[in-house]
Order: structure tokens, then sequence, then C-alpha cells
């Protein structure tokens, strides 16, 4: 079989919890002028290991705060781990909260370019696809898309960031609760881009809490909770799994 196209050993990473935003009011007296309290160290993923192959698409559920966010940060890049390794053998076209990094300030039709650009479309490309990736993304963004990203809803960001990161030619497409924010038009138009991407050999791991969504794409599961890789097997084993945990 070849190398696995994402290969994690023993992941890890460490944050820093700022305790002073914590603090109660007494207890800022108590600290005035003394001592900073100290920062908590956690981890919110620690010894994952797993392997995915080229043109698998793997759906990632467990309950909020888990760390799913956090891993398909560190297969992006966006992390670097604190233990173990994490290879990443092609290129990752990220759909990672609601947008795909849009910079707010900037009008829709300034973020298509620089977004896209960033991730190394070329001008011409860019200019040519523009109005496809526009009306990809609806008739509301079409009408606003000389206005600044600040003054777009969830669902309007959503729905340029998947038009915009759905024409890049990465193999390794991650999605995190990409459809959640999207209406019953845009759900279809991202199924039907999403089988045909996976229809075309692209490697997805999606995280979302829709059982309909991850069973639909997903034929191999990973249950995380409390930031460990608890099931690595089938959809259907991992969604069981969770919810086993999340009924009792
Ligand atoms: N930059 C950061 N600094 C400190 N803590 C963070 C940071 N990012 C995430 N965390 C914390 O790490 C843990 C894992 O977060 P993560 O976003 O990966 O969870 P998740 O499983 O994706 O949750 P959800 O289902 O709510 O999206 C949480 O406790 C979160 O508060």
């Amino acid at each position: 079989m070849s190398q696995p196209i994402i290969e994690a050993r023993d992941l890890g990473i460490r944050f820093v919890r700022n305790r002073r935003r914590q603090l109660r009011l007494r207890e800022m007296f108590i600290h005035r002028g003394g001592r900073q309290p100290s920062s908590e160290e956690f981890w919110p993923l620690r010894h994952l290991t797993f392997d995915i192959h080229e043109g698998e698409a793997v759906g990632v559920i467990g309950k909020n705060g888990t760390g799913k966010s956090t891993t398909l940060r560190l297969i992006a890049g966006v992390l670097i781990p604190d233990e173990g390794s994490i290879t990443v053998r092609g290129r990752v076209a990220p759909l990672l909260e609601l947008s795909a990094g849009f910079t707010t300030d900037l009008t829709g039709r300034e973020n298509v370019h620089l977004v896209g650009s960033l991730h190394g479309l070329s001008a011409s490309f860019l200019k040519a696809k523009f109005d496809e990736i526009v009306e990809f993304a609806g008739e509301q963004v079409q009408k606003a898309i000389d206005t600044p990203v600040r003054h777009y809803s969830s669902g309007m960001k959503v729905r340029l960031g998947f038009s915009v990161i759905s024409q890049l030619p990465h193999p390794i497409l991650l999605m995190d609760e990409v459809m959640a924010v999207g209406d019953a038009e845009f759900k279809a138009k991202c199924y039907a881009t999403i089988e045909r991407l996976l229809g075309e050999g692209r490697t997805m791991v999606l995280v979302s809490h829709n059982e309909g969504d991850l069973t639909r794409f997903c034929k191999r599961g990973l249950y995380l909770n409390k930031g460990e890789l608890v099931l690595d097997g089938t959809m259907q084993e991992a969604l069981d799994a969770y919810n086993n945990v999340v009924r009792t």
C-alpha cells in the first residue's frame, strides 16, 4: 500500500489557558501589586496516532471542546505540535471555522482574490472563475460582493469561503462544521461539490455533529474524547461509541 497522505504519530499539543481573565473581583484585590497569577497549561490533544490514505473520507466526532478543530488545524499546519509528529503529503484546502481566512475589512471581491492567491491560484485563473465563484456563493453574496466581509452573515462567509476553497486543486480537503450554518439550498450545492471532489479521488477530513452528513460521505470515523482518540473504525462505529457516551 502507498504511504499515507496524512500520518499522525503520538501527536500532542499544549495550550496555555490564562487564569487572569477568570479572576473574581475579590481575587483581583488579593493579587493587586503582587505576583501575577500563573497561567495553566493543558493538553487539548495527546497521543494521537492515525493514518489517512489518499481518497479516504474520514469523519471526526466528539463532544464540544475535545480537540476536533485542533486536529484539523494541526493537519493544516496552522498549529505546530509540541509532541509527536504530523506528516502531510500534499497541499491542503482548508475550510476551517466560519470562513476561509477572510480579512474582514476587505470586500468579498478583494477576499476572493487574496485568499485564492494565498492558496496558489493564479490571477488569470481567479479572473476567469470569479463570476462562477460568486454565483455559487448565492444571490445575497453576489449583491454584497463589494461590501466589507465584516458585514456578512456567518452563512454568507461560509458560502463564499466554500466557493473559493472548492476551486483549489489540492488533494486534501479539511472541513469544519461547514454545512451547519448553510441553508437547504447551500447544503445541496455543498453535497454535490463534495461528491464531485471525492469522485476525483481527493481526501477529506470532515468535522461535524451532523450524523447524516458524516455517514453520507465518510466510511471511516475517528471518535475523540477529552483530547484522546478513543476509536478509529467505521463511521457508524465511531458514532455509536460517541452516542453511547453522550446518552449515559
Ligand atoms: N488558541 C487556543 N488557546 C487556548 N486554548 C484553546 C485554543 N484553541 C482551542 N483551545 C481549547 O482547546 C480545547 C479543544 O478545542 P477545539 O476547538 O479543538 O475543540 P472541538 O472539539 O473542535 O470543539 P467544538 O465541537 O466546540 O468545535 C478546548 O478546551 C478549547 O477551549
